[in-house]
């Protein structure tokens, strides 16, 4: 069991517990104040815990700042995209309400495998017959609930110290395997009741069913497609809501110009552009893709572009180095990992990507038309229908069709360019994130009594029981 067992030293009464907390003379647990020395913190200012107990104490009764814990893992690039983009929506409506911390707890907590999913999931969706096995051989509930329970045991002491160095009002899970692991330590803390536990779903459609735990108090799913898989999962009605895939703020609210962005980005004014893709690693046929719209953006009568190509490699530092190696006939700009996604999509004017999610919801606010090239088998699978079925894209995966496509956009068929793009812009969500942090804010209100309790005193329950 996790629960602390109160050593002799410890058997104190909750009121000398207390006392000693605010007057000194008192540390907590060595795992987690340890930890705490090598921990650095998302907020602005590092705090020390004496501090933050005496705040909380003075707290009582009145508003506290309420802290969330964001639970992701660099598994892809579209989680961190999520919770980045819910972090920045709480700052944007509740200013100081909340302190918001974006984690991967089991990352800096755990061993392994929970320590190296990164690598291991890289691993797998380079052999795409592996991740499809693992996909869908965990898929039945026995068998990632057991697989899940036994690491939750083998790692509970270290998860828990994870947790609770946040001391979370909130913990929202935007990954499928951080439901199991965290409900299961506040379980084991009798902290079910003090702390609200939300997921939102990052995948569009086949979402994996790690991703629907029944013990939450909240499941955000992207669409219409996933609430019903949460159904048939066992979760509620009254526990789920659908207001879309969050997307960075930044995507929704800034309003931007297509020509003032082109010339911000030093961009052609005048040709048609093309943003070529692979998520947030720079994954799919984008070499080839790029070197076969070499050839069909150009005019071969004229010698001249008939459109400009931008090619973001995300992470893959080895594809860059080798597009920027190349000699192109057209204008083409090979760009790293880039932070300001939303410009460079409103600069242009349709997109090739494999199926992320992210990605998609994205291109869809700024209303551009999808050419999706590839997907990983298991969650991005169902993410090729939505779009195309919506009629804002079409899916290929030959570099040549795609460029042929392009192509006739650019010139022939812009007709066809622009129905695209408006049913792109009739299915994007831009406002999900601020609806999303708005219900979890709602819900954190309606906690009971014991979410005004401070943790100084929640935890000296638990430690001595
Ligand atoms: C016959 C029974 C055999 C059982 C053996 C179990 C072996 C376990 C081996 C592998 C684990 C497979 C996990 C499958 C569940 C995955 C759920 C899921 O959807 O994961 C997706 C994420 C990645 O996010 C996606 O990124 C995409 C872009 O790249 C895209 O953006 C998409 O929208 C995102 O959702 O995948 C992961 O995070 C998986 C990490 C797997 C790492 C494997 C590590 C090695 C083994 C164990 C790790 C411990 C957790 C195992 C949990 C197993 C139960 C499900
Ligand atoms: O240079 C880059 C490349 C990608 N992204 C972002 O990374 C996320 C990729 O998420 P997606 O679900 O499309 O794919 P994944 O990377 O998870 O496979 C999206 O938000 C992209 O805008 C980014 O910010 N900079």
């Amino acid at each position: 069991m996790v629960m602390t067992v109160a050593s002799p030293k410890k058997a104190a009464s909750i009121t000398e517990k207390v006392w000693q907390r605010v007057y000194g003379n008192y540390s907590t647990s060595s795992s987690t104040s340890n930890h705490h020395k090598r921990c650095s913190f998302d907020s602005e200012d590092d705090y020390e815990d004496d501090d933050e107990t005496t705040m909380e104490l003075m707290q009582i009764g009145a508003e506290r700042t309420k802290n969330v814990l964001i639970l992701m893992s660099d598994t892809g690039g579209g989680h961190r995209a999520s919770a980045e983009a819910i972090r920045d929506a709480f700052k944007i409506e509740f200013g100081d309400e909340y302190r918001i911390f974006v984690k991967d707890v089991c990352k800096e907590y755990a061993g392994w495998p929970l320590n190296d999913m990164e690598r291991s999931y890289k691993f797998m969706v380079k052999h795409v017959q592996l991740w499809k096995v693992a996909f869908h051989s965990t898929s039945p509930k026995w068998i990632h609930s057991s697989y899940l329970a036994a690491i939750a045991a083998y790692y509970a002491k270290e998860v828990e110290a994870g947790l609770m160095e946040y001391k979370p009002d909130i913990i929202i899970s935007v990954h499928p395997l951080m439901q199991h692991i965290p409900l299961w330590v506040l379980k084991w803390q009798g902290l079910q009741k003090k702390v609200v536990f939300v997921t939102v779903i990052t995948d569009l459609n086949t979402c994996h069913p790690t991703w629907f735990h029944p013990r939450v108090n909240r499941c955000y799913c992207p669409s219409n497609e996933v609430s019903k898989r949460a159904l048939l999962d066992g979760l509620e009605e009254s526990q789920i809501r659908v207001f879309g895939l969050p997307i960075r703020p930044s995507f929704a609210r800034a309003v931007l110009v297509k020509d003032d962005l082109r010339q911000e980005l030093e961009m052609d004014p005048n040709l048609p552009a093309v943003l070529l893709m692979g998520g947030g690693e720079g994954m799919g046929p984008v070499k080839e893709t790029a070197r076969a719209l070499g050839e069909s953006l150009l005019d071969n009568e004229t010698g001249k572009p008939i459109g400009q190509l931008i090619i973001i490699c995300g992470r893959n530092k080895t594809l860059a180095s080798k597009l920027e190696s190349e000699e192109w006939k057209i204008p083409v700009k090979v760009r790293r990992f880039e932070t300001q996604m939303e410009k460079w999509m409103g600069a242009c004017d349709c997109i090739i990507t494999k199926a992320g999610p992210g990605t998609i919801a994205e291109a869809l606010i700024r209303g551009l038309p999808i050419i999706l090239n590839d997907y990983i088998p298991g969650q991005e699978k169902g993410n090729v229908p939505y779009v195309v079925d919506n009629g804002a894209g079409v899916f290929t995966r030959s570099p040549n069709e795609t460029a042929r496509l392009v192509s006739e956009w650019f010139s022939t068929k812009t007709d066809e360019l622009k129905r695209m793009s408006e049913n792109a812009l009739k299915l994007a969500q831009p406002e999900a994130v601020f609806d999303i942090v708005k219900d979890i804010h709602e819900l954190a209100k309606q906690r009971g009594p014991l979410a005004n309790i401070p943790y100084v005193l929640t935890s000296s329950f638990t430690s001595i029981i």
